[in-house]
């Protein structure tokens, strides 16, 4: 079987939002000092890299990480190539897209070119566009982008919407060198309690 990683490295000096929590990882407690092994200490923000979205990040009332059903982050998923130009994405850009019996759907845009600094401007979904892929039976989509609704807004009408409509959020994630088909995706949280995020090593496998 194989196994394609699509997570970002997690590495001092990699992009994260902008004003959250730097990613630090430093060996706090070296061999030299403890005798027999090395500890490391990370500091992080729950939005970091690849990374699942809990319905609380943008609702006080929304389910925390721990609260999340793990089926969904594990099973077949349809990775869908879109043009890295695109604006937004909406029914009109999916209407020529098989999603019959899909339940994961992963949107290659390939719009996040340089890994090395946060991108300003992304392609986001239409809200309009969350009943629609509901009633297809999805219930998990993923993006190779650091957000569903555009950088700089503050309403997140996506994240809402999708969460409305039962849909759960992936995001961060690589897809630029998975070829579009069918996939089995595993992508699960952290245990975090009362997460309103969790980064996630998400990688697909084909037989
Ligand atoms: N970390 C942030 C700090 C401030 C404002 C937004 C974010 C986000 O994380 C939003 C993004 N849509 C996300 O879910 O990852
Ligand atoms: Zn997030
Ligand atoms: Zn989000």
């Amino acid at each position: 079987m194989r196994i394609f990683d699509i997570s970002r490295k997690l590495v001092n000096g990699m992009p994260v939002w902008p004003g959250d929590t730097a990613f630090q990882y430093e060996v706090s407690w070296p061999m030299e000092e403890s005798g027999s092994v090395n500890v490391g200490r990370l500091e992080l923000s729950t939005h970091t890299g690849t990374h699942v979205d809990a319905p609380f990040h943008f609702d006080n009332d929304g389910k925390r990480i721990s609260e999340l059903d793990l089926n969904l982050y594990i099973g077949p998923a349809r990775v869908i190539d879109l043009p890295p130009e695109i604006e937004s994405i909406s029914i009109e850009e999916l209407k020529e897209v098989d999603l019959d019996g899909v339940t994961r759907v992963l949107f290659r845009t390939c719009a996040w070119k340089n890994g090395t600094v946060f991108p300003e401007k992304i392609p986001h979904i239409e809200p309009e566009l969350a009943p629609y892929l509901a009633k297809k039976g999805i219930r998990l989509i993923g993006l190779d982008v650091p957000s569903v609704d555009p950088i700089d807004s503050k309403e997140l009408p996506a994240h809402h919407s999708l969460n409305e409509n039962g849909i759960h959020i992936l995001e961060s994630l690589i897809l630029d060198k998975i070829v579009p088909g069918d996939y089995e995706l595993i992508a699960l949280p952290l245990p975090l309690v009362e997460g309103d995020g969790s980064p996630v090593r998400a990688i697909l496998r084909q037989w």
